[in-house]
């Protein structure tokens, strides 16, 4: 059969680099039956002797192949799609090749005409080369090709080739290699992968990839190459030798890690890390003794340079790490100072997660004609693929009630890290979980040395809760860290990416849950957006769910008691359950657990202890208009203490449900379930909230800026971005610079504890009064109808609610003039 107007797929079978253009072409008949046709990539080699890159890919890749897709229902200005290796240039060869051969004769006889239109493979960095991190290896296209997705499913490709990842067979140093499988590392990851050949041919990068990816290494491990090879024995231990590769990193932490990261993967080489806040003569001395690598911190670097302790004639290699960030923290100045004093031939790296005006220029002044490998791409999930997202409504005060819930139910066991806005909060939230909770807090006003002790010590697993503010949320490699809470949102989707990046990194899952407030819905619903992730709205966890996970929890700490142990407690355990049974376990259980007394009640909706969530239900053939007042209405009746008592209200979110959610004191809702209740409805305790009507008039901001700040702060710089913030703290700090820190580094946090004085904690208390029941209502509040504190006048007085029996506010059902009506109802 012929089809017009089909489109042919080439892709290379193993795209891990892959640039793509579209060029017309010409209907061709091509059976719809036909499979995928497999062709050999020396089809193309043979157009171009200017391929040579691509040769020397493929043969340390072996060769990847062709494949031709057809879509019979595609019209007939479709377009070949042809993705293949290496860069623009690479690209063009190609089809310059291709423009004066006669192309390929395809079995079915399909023939691309091969007019090339540059306009498609414009983008902003001479090439734009993108790839399905990990589960995509074997998949062909990516995923912002809608057009394709269907085909590209449909052919699954074979599964890739070990080989092609495999450390031990990439020529690699055997040293590097040796180390690298001592730490586990035994294939390369995509951005690793993405990243060797160019920066083996000593091409300049700009490089992106999601968080966790292994970014490090796709540096590191080009760069230990060469010097690895560039050098004997006798030359690394050389005194007095100078620094070969310059690694800048925007915070003290990072370079830190940088500097381990490279370290293990070449203990052979001197690798030296210098920043601010600790000794400067120790870093003096260690340059001195002469070192290969130098890792650090621009303010620092710049006074090594300054006080001649530093040279940097003899780099090499460049790599800046968070580019963008250096920009956020004010170290722009610096940064060009540096590029400034390095020696023309080198080799740069430039990793970034966004690309600010400033980062471009950086790329255009001081790269040379750098390949891009961006492993995001602009419409995909900017989130590494792992990472399970719930978003969980919360008050300002619930939030503390209900977090160590989520650890224990979330984390079961493993590392969480909780992310604050302000270090006040840092603080507070660390010293309240404390009780329940191993815990410490970390933010730039801790001093360096208790830095350094709180993460190693978190890494360690000696406390499992890390309370930190955004100084954590870059950078920070900690392994197996399960859980991400966001106590409060993020100042923009970048920093909600990394933060929720510090969990599922290299390849593993995790889970990052988003604590927000019922007028920040909105605001959720933009970071999906923003991120190209969907939350999983749910509930806080239930009661019964936090003991079933502290008893798993417990249970799995039992494994680790020492038999010797064991033997000394066997004789009372034998006793007690030949006379308690199983009940002497439970309340063994229960005592490890920390419930040896029952958990109190908590509110479903505000999740404060000592309240019980009620939901009234009437009968579906009731057509009388069900609001909040209808159940003070109703609790009026029924049980007057109730009404008086009654907390917040929430209208059930179901068109087929007359209903209505409700917190009562524990010891008011336990007897009003005694109570008689009218025919016609019911009243119960529930353990889940069923979905709610919306409570509050939504707002538009993240973290701590009101839409004031925002729209200020807008006015300056570009949007919601991280450059927004960048300009906001370079603009701030420029004054601060000789003095450099943590705390220099460290402006978000500076800025959110000025911010809050300014206007960040009144916004919070506001959104408190709004919210909390007793408090000044504003607009939208309308659920709020009894007062914990009772504000509401008592039932005896004048009564504000409506009335159950026939709706009319101002008197309740008992006081209903419509007496007929009354007696139905009792
Ligand atoms: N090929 C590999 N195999 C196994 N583990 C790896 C590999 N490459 C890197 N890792 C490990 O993965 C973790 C994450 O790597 P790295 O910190 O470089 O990620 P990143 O992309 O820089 O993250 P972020 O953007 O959050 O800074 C590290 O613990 C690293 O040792």
């Amino acid at each position: 059969m012929v089809v017009s107007g089909s489109i042919a797929r080439w892709s290379l079978e193993r795209p891990y680099i892959h640039s793509q253009t579209t060029w017309p072409l010409t209907t061709a008949p091509l059976s719809s039956s036909s499979p995928p046709l497999t062709l050999s990539l020396s089809l193309f080699l043979s157009f171009s002797p200017n391929m040579a890159s691509l040769i020397g890919v493929s043969s340390i890749y072996q060769t990847p192949t062709l494949e031709l897709y057809h879509r019979p229902n595609a019209t007939s200005t479709s377009s070949v799609r042809l993705q293949c290796l290496d860069s623009k240039s690479h690209f063009s060869n190609l089809l310059r090749a291709h423009r004066h051969s006669p192309g390929p004769t395809f079995k079915t006889g399909l023939k691309p005409t091969p007019t090339f239109l540059p306009s498609a493979v414009a983008t902003p960095n001479s090439s734009l080369l993108s790839e399905e991190a990990f589960k995509g290896l074997g998949r062909h296209f990516d995923q912002t090709d809608h057009d394709f997705q269907d085909a590209s499913d449909s052919h699954s490709a074979e599964p890739i080739n070990s080989d092609e990842l495999d450390i031990s067979k990439l020529d690699l140093p055997s040293r590097l290699v040796d180390s690298l499988q001592s730490r586990g590392i035994t294939q390369l990851f995509p951005i690793q992968r993405a990243v060797l050949v160019p920066a083996l041919q000593g091409r300049d990068i700009i490089a992106r990839a999601k968080t966790g990816t292994g970014k490090t290494l796709a540096f590191g491990i080009p760069v230990i190459k060469g010097l690895t090879e560039d050098g004997d024995e006798s030359s690394f231990r050389r005194s007095g030798r100078l620094p070969r590769v310059l690694v800048l990193a925007p915070t003290r932490e990072l370079a830190k890690q940088v500097e381990k990261e490279i370290k293990e993967s070449a203990p052979y080489l001197s690798t030296v890390c210098v920043y601010g806040g600790v000794s400067y003569v120790s870093q003096q001395s260690a340059l001195s003794r002469g070192v290969d690598v130098v890792v650090g911190t621009p303010g620092r670097i710049i006074d090594l340079i300054n006080g001649k302790s530093l040279k940097l004639s003899e780099v090499q290699y460049l790599v800046l790490d968070e580019a963008d960030q250096m920009l956020a923290v004010g170290f722009e100045e610096d940064v060009e100072l540096i590029l400034e004093n390095l020696p023309s031939q080198r080799q740069s790296m430039l990793f970034s997660a966004t690309m600010p005006a400033w980062v471009k220029k950086l790329a255009r002044k001081y790269l040379n004609n750098p390949l891009t490998i961006d492993l995001v791409g602009d419409e995909e999930e900017k989130l590494a693929e792992g990472i399970k997202l719930y978003a969980i409504a919360a008050t300002a005060t619930s939030k503390r009630t209900i977090l160590s819930d989520l650890v224990t139910v979330y984390a079961k066991g493993g590392k969480t890290i909780v992310f604050t806005q302000t270090k006040r909060d840092a603080d507070e939230v660390s010293l309240a979980l404390t009780n329940s909770i191993t815990s410490e807090a970390l933010h730039g006003d801790i001093s360096q040395h208790q830095r350094e002790r709180t993460l190693n010590g978190f890494r360690q697993g000696k406390f499992t809760v890390l309370v930190a503010t955004d100084v954590a949320a870059r950078g920070l490699d900690i392994p197996n860290v399960d859980l991400i809470i966001h106590y409060e949102l993020p100042n923009d989707p970048e920093t909600f990416v990394h933060r929720s990046g510090r969990t599922g990194r290299a390849g593993k899952q995790g889970t990052a849950i988003l604590l927000y407030t019922s007028s920040q819905r909105r605001t959720v619903r933009s970071l999906e957006r923003d991120v190209g992730s969907k939350f999983e709205f749910v509930s806080s966890p239930a009661m019964e769910e936090v003991l079933e996970s502290s008893a798993a929890q417990v249970v799995a700490t039992l494994t680790g008691v020492h038999p010797e142990s064991i033997q000394f407690f066997t004789p009372t355990a034998q006793k007690l359950i030949e006379e308690q049974g199983t009940t002497a376990l439970a309340a063994a259980l229960a005592q490890l657990s920390g419930f040896s007394r029952p958990p109190s009640s908590r509110s479903l909706i505000t999740h404060e202890q000592g309240w019980t969530t009620l939901q009234l239900t009437r009968d579906s053939g009731d057509r009388r208009y069900f609001s909040a007042r209808s159940v003070t209405g109703f609790l009026s009746d029924v049980f007057s203490s109730a009404a008086d008592e009654v907390g917040k209200i929430h209208i059930i979110a179901d068109e087929r449900v007359q209903g209505a959610v409700f917190d009562l004191p524990e010891e008011i809702a336990k007897e009003l379930l005694t109570k008689d209740i009218p025919p016609g409805n019911t009243v119960s305790k529930i353990t889940k909230l069923p979905p709610l009507q919306d409570d509050g008039p939504p707002s538009d901001f993240y973290g701590k800026f009101s839409d004031r700040e925002r729209s200020n702060r807008r006015g300056s710089t570009s949007r919601g971005g991280f450059s927004s913030r960048g300009g906001f703290a370079s603009r701030d700090r420029r004054g601060f610079k000789t003095s450099r820190g943590w705390d220099e580094e460290d402006s978000d946090d500076d800025f959110s504890d000025r911010s809050s004085r300014r206007g960040g904690r009144n916004f919070k208390s506001g959104g408190n009064s709004w919210s909390r029941a007793g408090g000044n209502k504003s607009s939208g509040d309308d659920w709020l109808i009894g007062g914990r504190r009772s504000s509401r006048p008592s039932s005896s007085d004048r009564f504000g609610g409506a009335c159950f029996n026939c709706g009319e506010s101002g008197h309740r059902a008992s006081d209903c003039p419509s007496s007929s009506n009354r007696r139905s109802f009792f």
